[in-house]
């Protein structure tokens, strides 16, 4: 082999090399979606709004345009079913992830039949069944300690003494109190922007942008769906700019709250109560502690603002300091509360404030009932019973779940429970403003298919606002 040709052999195998090495170096940047090309003359894609109509103000809804009629319920069909093995309690003490705190429902006693008013025989709807479903063999623990309590019957009702006060106006409360999801914002929304605005997406920083979402607690089915399209929209769109790419989040996001979700809260009345219609009846559920009271009071002052009048059932008969703290809030609205004594039946006080509320022809009736842990079989039957001993008297338009959005996992269980037991109709998520977490809104509405309707802002009597998927995602990303 001739010198020449040694060298033109070692010139072709450096040419091959440095050809391999240039397309690598090319099929690795357009690999990269870079956002630091901006180019200031595109037009930025136009950007959705959210599609519920709020208008910056509670949307309420009456319950017979929207509510599906309802179904009445046979004991063996209503009684939910707890197999032992699918519970997180152990003997009855709270499990993993279940509140440390021994729960205030832990104190035993007797679940008894509500002796109904005498107007039970002109009650609706007739095919309720007499007998209500047995206490369920699976005992409390302790249960030599349960001492039968005779109903009470619930007192009269209290006309407030004092003189109803200021209320916040009720529009435009998200875009009033969006910065108390300053810890959101910060942790979830901000983060986001930084990595998508940050240059070259690469599968690094798409993990980055997917630990976010988790670490916010959108739930992982959530994110994986999120993140598919974003990466879609970024690539198909050609993003280019830290706001197109904010812009791209925006619609995403909103897409993902479920724009069409039915958000309006059924609280008003059945025709002209002042002519023979009928309030609108909800009730509000949850476990201890989650804001039930507390959004039950807001919630009227709501209502009032806008003109409705409200009556207030105290059926919380756990806790002497709930049925005051709901009177209370009755007297700051000028509402009636009609109240049972501590340990009175809740179904019995229930019965009574739809019963009033039809006499008095309120607007709405709402119910506040006892906080319990869904981990405990009788007390969640206790409150299915509630709701059957008050659709003999009228139709229950809307369920409110109250969860607390600090909670996490935890809440998500909550509510499955508690939506096998009442037909939850609405979320209201508290504590937003306490939490970083605000990715909790994603999942629980992906979870149990019912639209988050009010989220809690703060511990202030008018920090309620009407939820509304474009303006919380703006509140985030802002
Ligand atoms: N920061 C904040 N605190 C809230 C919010 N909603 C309720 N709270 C507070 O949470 C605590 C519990 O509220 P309650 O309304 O008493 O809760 P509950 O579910 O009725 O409790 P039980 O009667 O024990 O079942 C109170 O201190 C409220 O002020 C909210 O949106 N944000």
């Amino acid at each position: 082999m001739t010198t020449s040709t040694l060298i033109a052999i070692v010139v072709v195998v450096a040419l091959v090399l440095a050809l391999a090495v240039v397309a690598g170096v090319v099929l690795n940047r357009r690999r990269r979606i870079s956002l630091r090309e901006k180019d200031e003359t595109e037009a930025r894609p136009e950007v959705k709004g959210g599609g519920y109509q709020a208008g910056g103000g509670f949307s309420f809804a009456s319950g017979a345009a929207t509510a599906e009629p309802e179904t009445a319920r046979t004991a063996e069909s209503s009684a939910p079913e707890h197999p032992v093995e699918e519970r997180t309690e152990v003997e009855g003490q709270p499990g993993v992830g279940d509140d440390a705190a021994v729960p205030r429902d832990t104190e035993r006693r007797g679940i008894v039949d509500v002796e109904l008013p005498e107007d039970t025989a002109t009650a609706e709807p007739a095919a309720e069944p007499t007998a209500e479903p047995e206490v369920p063999a699976q005992p409390e623990p302790e249960p030599a300690a349960a001492e039968p309590v005779a109903p009470p019957e619930p007192e009269k009702p209290e006309k407030p003494a004092a003189e109803p006060e200021e209320i916040e106006p009720t529009s435009g409360r998200l875009e009033r109190l969006r910065g108390r999801l300053s810890r959101s914002r910060t942790t979830f929304g901000q983060s986001l922007l930084g990595l998508l605005g940050a240059g070259d997406l690469d599968e690094e920083s798409w993990e980055e942008i997917e630990d976010t979402l988790l670490m916010a607690d959108l739930g992982a089915a959530t994110t994986t769906e999120i993140i598919e399209r974003l990466r879609g929209e970024i690539a198909s769109r050609a993003v280019r700019s830290p706001e197109e790419a904010r812009a791209v989040l925006r619609e995403v996001l909103v897409d993902a709250l479920g724009q069409d979700m039915e958000r309006s809260v059924r609280a008003l009345p059945h025709g002209d109560p002042a002519d023979g219609g009928k309030p609108a009846v909800l009730l509000v559920v949850g476990v201890n502690g989650t804001g039930k009271t507390t959004t039950t009071g807001k919630l009227a002052r709501v209502l009032v603002a806008d003109g409705r009048t409200v009556l207030l059932g105290a059926a919380d008969t756990f806790r002497a300091a709930a049925v005051e703290q709901l009177a209370t809030w009755g007297e700051r609205v000028g509402a009636e509360v009609v109240r049972g004594n501590e340990g009175a039946d809740p179904a019995s006080v229930a019965f009574e404030a739809v019963s009033r509320g039809g006499d008095s022809a309120v607007d709405a009736v709402l119910v506040d009932t006892a906080g319990r842990l869904h981990t405990k079989t009788g007390l969640m039957d206790e409150l299915g019973k509630v709701k059957r001993v008050v659709e003999k008297k009228a139709q229950v338009d809307e369920v409110l779940l109250v969860l607390d959005a600090t909670t996490g996992q935890n809440g998500l269980m909550q509510a499955r429970v508690f939506s096998e037991v009442v037909d939850v109709t609405g979320i209201v998520l508290t504590k937003l403003d306490g939490t970083a977490k605000g990715g909790i809104v994603f999942q629980v509405q992906r979870e149990l298919g019912v639209p988050v309707k009010l989220v809690g802002l703060g511990e202030g009597p008018d920090d309620l606002a009407p939820f509304e998927p474009g303006a919380f995602v703006d509140a985030l990303l802002d």
